[in-house]
Formats: structure tokens, C-alpha cells, sequence
């Protein structure tokens, strides 16, 4: 049997695709609302395809949620899938949620299993938690410890879970590897890559990964701010460098840059405990990355202040998007609300529109406006902020949207619209790192 610790975006993800893998699961978590809601089939957060997954094996049977450690604790393996949010001094992991896990399991783990990480944590958490677990566990040094970071990405959670690119296995010997070889025998014998490693190699593996894609995003969003400064057009640099298969097309579209509830806290708790260990030198550039990342916003509500003659006091603002990418209803750091907030504390009214993170926004930031439609959203707007690149504002009609706004503005910051189509549809349209099209096209006369 597995458990899985921490019924989040992550564990609950896993959890499903463990029962789906065959095996028997148990998910704990000290949320009880949450666990009667999971124990009742209601997901209580958005991830495409997970409520069916999570209803299919609680109907098997393979499938339990609980808030009893105890009852956990009779699992072989455990999961642990808790938060390691960003600490309030905005740099180091917080690692508390960890470590009360260790306090809550470990006391019941009365004979030999695994317990494996699976929550993103600086390099050394594993061990010191190991030393932890076996000083306060009655079965002490039968209690392993392994590290298998995830890389799944929210909007393909399970298919990231059931088809990974790679496991890493981080193990501290050869029975452990073994036990987790078991568990992912179906991954496995599909001929998914495995890569073996020690515990601070499997923890270094996953920060890496995350910082790189934040590197790769903030250095073609500052050529984006380049090309501001220069007249060239980003979409057109961007689809260049794409071609080249060494740098590839794929997390490389500039505008708004990233958020969600890792990659920005992972970056600075890797720079953190760089810093920590004495080379912070080494990875200085994450903190201009994160600059990077962060002027976005700022370049955004820039474009958005001069469409509407320099200030946004009494005027209105379409947001279309809070989720902090399209696929998920996960509000953590999202650019979109991010602007939102800007714009509101400078006066404007905004409407905010996202076809699936209403509620958590509204819960969020109670004091924005909010919209129940995208035609509600753009009504009477003097411009429009298309701020989370979702399916159906890529499709939304220029003309239609035309006839309700009050001024023909908008931002297109994730550069998802048909610029030619919406131009000749009468739109002002402003983008990030594309300065020529930053002027005023005359509306055609219908
Ligand atoms: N969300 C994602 O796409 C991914 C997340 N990760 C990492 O996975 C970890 C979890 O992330 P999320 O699932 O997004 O977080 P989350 O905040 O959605 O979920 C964490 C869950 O842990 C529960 N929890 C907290 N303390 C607990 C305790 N002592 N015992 C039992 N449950 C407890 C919370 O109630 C919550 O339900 C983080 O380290 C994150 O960096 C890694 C890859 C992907
Ligand atoms: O450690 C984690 O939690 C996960 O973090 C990210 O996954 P996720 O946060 O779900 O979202 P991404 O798809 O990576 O997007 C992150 C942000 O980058 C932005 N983005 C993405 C791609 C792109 O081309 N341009 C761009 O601005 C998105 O809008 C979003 O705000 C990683 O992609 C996962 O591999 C990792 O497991």
C-alpha cells in the first residue's frame, strides 16, 4: 500500500495515478474540509480530467482520503507532497509543513518503508529530514528516506504523471531504488528514462530544472524589453531563434512572464541556499532573472497607462484572465491579478474574467471588480488587458467585442490574438516587445 501526504495540486494529482498504476492509496491531509470533499469525489481545485480519475478509483476501491496518520502509517511507502511555500522574508524555502509531517508520521512507522519526498526543497532537506525521521520513528534506521522530485506542470497533471519525461530517483541504496522500481514498474516497463541518483543530486536535479525555464522565459522577455527600446518585434525574433532546434520553441513565448506557486519561489530558494553555501556568486543572475520576470508586469501596466492617456483613474479595465496560466484555476502569483491589483491601487476599475479562477480571485482580492462573462468584462471598457492566454480569448470576435467597449484599447500580453484581425477590426493594439504597433490604426468605417 501507498500513502501520499498532502492532498494539494500535487498529492492529489499522484495519489489518483498511483491507484491508477494498480496500487492501493491512502491520502492524508490536516485540511478536514478538504478531505471530505476529496472522500465525496469533489476535487476542490481545477485540473482537467482529474475529478473523473479521482471518482473512477474511489469507485475501485484503490483510492482513500484521510486525516488519520495513524491510519497512513500502514502504507510501505509514503509520498510526501506538502507545500514549501516561499518563507515571509521572500527567499528561503519554508520548510515547516515538512517537518511537522516528519513529527505527525513519524511516531507511527513502527516497522520497515520508504518515505519519499516529492515536494521541491533545497539540497540537504532530505538528509537532515532522515535524521529526523529515524531519531523520532519506532522502526529508527528501518525507516528510509529517498527523494523523487516531480515535474508535472498544472493543466497536464496527469498525463505529466502517468507519461513523465524522466523519473529521478533519489536513493540512498539499492533497496530503496528497488521498492521505488516497483512502484513505477508500469512507468518503467514503458520505457520512460530513469535517472538514479544520490539524495542531494535528485534535489539539485529538480531546482535546476525549475530555474532553467525561468531562465529561458526571462532571456527572451529581455529581448523583448530590447526590442522596445530598439523597433524590432519579439514575435518575429522569437519565432527565428525557434527554429533553431538547439534553443526550440517550446515555454518561449514572451509577454508577461511567469507565476504559479513554484518556479518564482523555487529560483529565489535556490539563490538562497546558494548564498547559504557560500557560492551565491554562481547563481547571482537568478536574482536579474527574477528582475526580469518581474518587469513584465510593470511593462504591461505601462502599455495599459499610456492607452488609457496616462492614468487610470476613471477608467475602466477589462482583465481577461486570473488564473496565472490557462488550464488551471490556481490564482498563486498570477501576473494577471498581479496587474489587476496595480491598476486598482492607481484608481481604475477593473473587471476581471477568467473562465475558471472567479472564485479563487474573488476569495483572493475581494476588493476587485469582477465580471461573469467576457462581454460583462469588456462592456463600456476604455481598454482591454488580455492577461492569461485561455482558449476562448483567442478566439473572441474583435468586432463583436468592439461594439461594447468604449474605447477600441487593448493589451495583448500574452501575445495570443490575430494582431492583423483585430487591427483592421479598429483596435488600438499595444503588445509587449513590439513597439511598431504601438500606434493608433484609424477604425475602418463599417
Ligand atoms: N503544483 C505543482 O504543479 C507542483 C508542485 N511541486 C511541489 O510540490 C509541493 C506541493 O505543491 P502543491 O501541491 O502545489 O501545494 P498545495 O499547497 O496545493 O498543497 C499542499 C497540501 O499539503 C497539505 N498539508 C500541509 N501540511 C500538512 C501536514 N502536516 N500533513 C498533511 N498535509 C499537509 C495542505 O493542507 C495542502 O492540501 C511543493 O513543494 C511544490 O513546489 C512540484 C511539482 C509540481
Ligand atoms: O515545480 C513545479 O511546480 C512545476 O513548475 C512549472 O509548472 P507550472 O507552474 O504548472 O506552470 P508552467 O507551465 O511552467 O508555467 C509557468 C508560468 O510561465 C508562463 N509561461 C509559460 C510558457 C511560456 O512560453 N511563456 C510563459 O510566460 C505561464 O504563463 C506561467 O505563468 C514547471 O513547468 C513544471 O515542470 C514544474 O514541475
Amino acid at each position: 500500500m501507498i500513502s501520499v501526504v498532502g492532498c494539494g495540486y500535487l498529492g492529489v494529482t499522484h495519489a489518483a495515478g498511483m491507484a491508477e498504476l494498480g496500487h492501493d492509496v491512502i491520502a492524508v491531509d490536516v485540511d478536514a474540509a478538504k478531505i471530505s470533499a476529496l472522500a465525496s469525489g469533489r476535487v476542490p481545485f481545477f485540473e482537467p480530467g482529474l475529478d473523473e480519475l479521482v471518482g473512477r478509483h474511489l469507485a475501485s476501491g484503490r483510492l482513500r482520503f484521510t486525516t488519520s496518520y495513524e491510519e497512513a502509517a500502514t502504507a510501505d511507502v509514503h509520498f510526501i507532497c506538502v507545500g514549501t511555500p516561499q518563507q515571509s522574508n521572500g527567499t528561503s524555502a519554508d520548510l515547516s509543513h515538512l517537518d511537522a509531517v516528519v513529527e505527525q508520521l513519524g511516531p507511527h512507522l513502527v516497522s520497515e518503508c520508504l518515505v519519499v519526498g516529492k515536494s521541491t526543497v533545497p539540497v540537504g532537506t532530505a538528509a537532515r529530514l532522515a535524521a529526523k525521521l529515524h531519531a523520532v520513528a519506532p522502526a529508527g534506521e528501518n525507516v528510509s528516506v529517498a527523494w523523487n522530485p516531480e515535474f508535472l506542470s498544472e493543466g497536464k497533471a496527469i498525463s505529466d504523471t502517468l507519461h513523465p519525461e524522466r523519473l529521478v530517483l533519489g536513493v540512498p541504496h539499492a533497496r530503496a531504488e528497488q521498492m521505488l522500481r516497483e512502484v513505477y514498474a508500469r512507468i518503467i516497463d514503458a520505457g520512460v528514462p530513469v535517472v538514479v541518483a544520490d539524495l542531494p543530486t535528485a534535489e539539485v536535479i529538480k531546482s535546476a530544472a525549475n530555474s532553467f525555464m525561468a531562465t529561458k522565459l526571462s532571456f527572451i522577455n529581455a529581448i523583448s524589453e530590447f526590442c522596445d527600446a530598439s523597433g524590432a518585434d519579439i514575435t518575429v525574433v522569437t519565432q527565428a531563434l525557434a527554429y533553431d532546434t538547439r534553443i526550440g520553441g517550446k515555454f518561449f513565448t514572451s509577454g508577461l512572464g511567469f507565476g504559479g506557486g513554484c518556479v518564482s519561489k523555487d529560483i529565489r530558494a535556490l539563490l538562497a541556499r546558494a548564498d547559504e553555501l557560500g557560492v551565491g556568486h554562481a547563481l547571482a543572475f537568478l536574482a536579474e532573472i527574477d528582475a526580469v520576470n518581474m518587469r513584465c508586469r510593470d511593462r504591461v501596466v505601462e502599455l495599459l497607462r499610456k492607452q488609457c492617456g496616462g492614468s487610470f483613474t476613471g477608467r475602466r479595465i477589462a482583465v481577461l484572465g486570473a488564473a496565472f496560466k490557462p488550464g488551471t484555476d490556481d490564482i498563486r502569483d498570477s501576473p494577471a491579478l498581479h496587474v489587476a491589483n496595480v491598476i486598482h491601487r492607481e484608481d481604475g476599475e477593473v473587471a476581471v474574467y477568467d473562465p475558471r479562477a472567479m472564485d479563487n480571485a474573488r476569495r483572493a482580492f475581494p476588493e476587485l471588480g469582477y465580471a461573469p462573462t467576457l462581454l460583462d468584462a469588456v462592456r463600456g471598457a476604455d481598454a482591454v488587458a488580455l492577461l492569461t492566454d485561455w482558449d476562448e480569448f483567442a478566439v473572441a470576435d474583435p468586432y463583436l467585442l468592439g461594439e461594447e467597449v468604449k474605447q477600441r484599447n487593448v493589451v495583448d500580453a500574452r501575445h495570443l490574438l490575430d494582431t492583423a484581425g483585430w487591427q483592421a477590426a479598429g483596435w488600438n493594439y499595444a503588445a509587449p516587445g513590439r513597439p511598431a504597433l504601438q500606434q493608433r490604426v484609424p477604425a475602418p468605417s463599417i
